[in-house]
């Protein structure tokens, strides 16, 4: 641990990959870190005692059930909740952010999202994210603690974006898992990912968000990252539906939480209520439910009606 002249309390919510990670940072940077598990010894209370910051990595499912659980414990009206979840609530279909913000109405909340594979932050290899809150002084205070030579923290105004780009992404990584799993290329895998992008901007901006914020860190940067790596969870559930297996044999192996199963199901019952086309989705939700392989899918897409590149 490095000396820090001005050492802050972290709570880290979820002693996953990507808290453990984040705690990592956190505690190089001179800060005192407790993370809290359901698993672990220490209690949630004693956890978030006094905590600058309450930054939570718990997967989609667990948020609302251990936001409800913060909520019913004293919170020092100085915390920060930071929120690294990327998903989407299937009762809701809400934000994590939105969760949190729910639950807390009167303390900030803070996005944090990027290309981070955890695996490759716990080598100490360099990566960058972005923070993003409605009250710009939380972000500035969370990139801060964050920063390092090997972490740069980059603020963002426009949380609902970088929210939503480390949320959708999941989907398209599914996408171009199978895309590899089935061998089909290079020019096959740049047009998926980039016909991926078009659909995230689609959804995301009749959602509210800003074009722009999908082509930084937290869209086309997460979209590049987990569309190229085995290290991503989405990418191998992709990649093994394409190489044949059936999604339960995959689940059965797979390490930690692949979210983009579950947003594509969200993803797609409100792209449907709200007439919104996303053909990469659609398919990708019907590969998961074994309803086509992976094979016919990849024919329904190309034989779409022609239609411009843009409109
Ligand atoms: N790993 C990565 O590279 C990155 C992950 N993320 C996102 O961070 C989130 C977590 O990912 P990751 O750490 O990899 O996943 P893991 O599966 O490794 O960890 C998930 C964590 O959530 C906890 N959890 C789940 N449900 C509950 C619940 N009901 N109550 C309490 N705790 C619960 C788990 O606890 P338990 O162990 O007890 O089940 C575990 O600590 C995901 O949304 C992911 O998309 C974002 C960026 C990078
Ligand atoms: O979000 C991630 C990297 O930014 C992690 O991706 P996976 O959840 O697919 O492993």
């Amino acid at each position: 641990m490095g000396t820090n002249p001005n050492p802050k309390l972290v709570a880290i919510l979820g002693a996953g990959a990507w808290g453990t990670a984040l705690g990592n940072l956190a505690q190089t940077n001179g800060h005192q870190v407790r993370i809290w598990s359901r698993q672990g010894s220490q209690t949630l209370a004693s956890v978030i005692e006094g905590a600058d910051i309450i930054l939570s990595a718990i997967s989609m499912k667990g948020v609302s059930s251990v936001a409800e659980q913060v909520k019913s414990l004293p919170v020092s009206p100085k915390s920060i909740f930071v929120t690294a979840t990327k998903g989407l609530d299937p009762q809701t279909t809400c934000l994590p952010s939105q969760v949190w913000q729910i639950t807390f109405p009167d303390s900030p909340v803070v996005v944090l999202s990027g290309p981070n594979l955890s695996k490759e932050i716990q080598k100490s290899l360099p990566a960058a994210t972005a923070v993003a809150s409605s009250i710009p002084s939380a972000a500035e205070f969370v990139q801060v603690v964050f920063s390092s030579h090997l972490f740069r923290v980059y603020t963002n105004p426009d949380p609902l974006g970088v929210e939503l780009g480390g949320t959708l992404k999941n989907v398209i990584a599914i996408a171009a898992g199978v895309c590899d799993g089935l061998q089909l290329g290079t020019n096959a895998k740049a047009a998926l990912v980039t016909r991926g992008l078009t659909e995230m901007v689609r959804i995301g901006v009749q959602w509210g968000a800003k074009m722009e914020t999908f082509y930084g860190l937290s869209g086309l940067g997460d979209l590049l990252a987990t569309c190229n790596s085995a290290l991503s969870r989405n990418y191998q559930v992709g990649y093994q539906l394409g190489s044949g297996k059936t999604l339960t044999e995959i689940l059965a192996n797979l390490e930690g939480t692949a979210e983009g199963i579950n947003t594509t199901q969200v993803l797609v019952q409100r792209a449907k209520q709200q007439y919104i086309s996303m053909p990469i989705t659609e398919q990708v939700y019907r590969v998961l439910q074994g309803e086509i392989t992976p094979e016919q899918a990849l024919s329904e897409l190309m034989l779409r009606d022609m239609k411009p590149e843009y409109h």
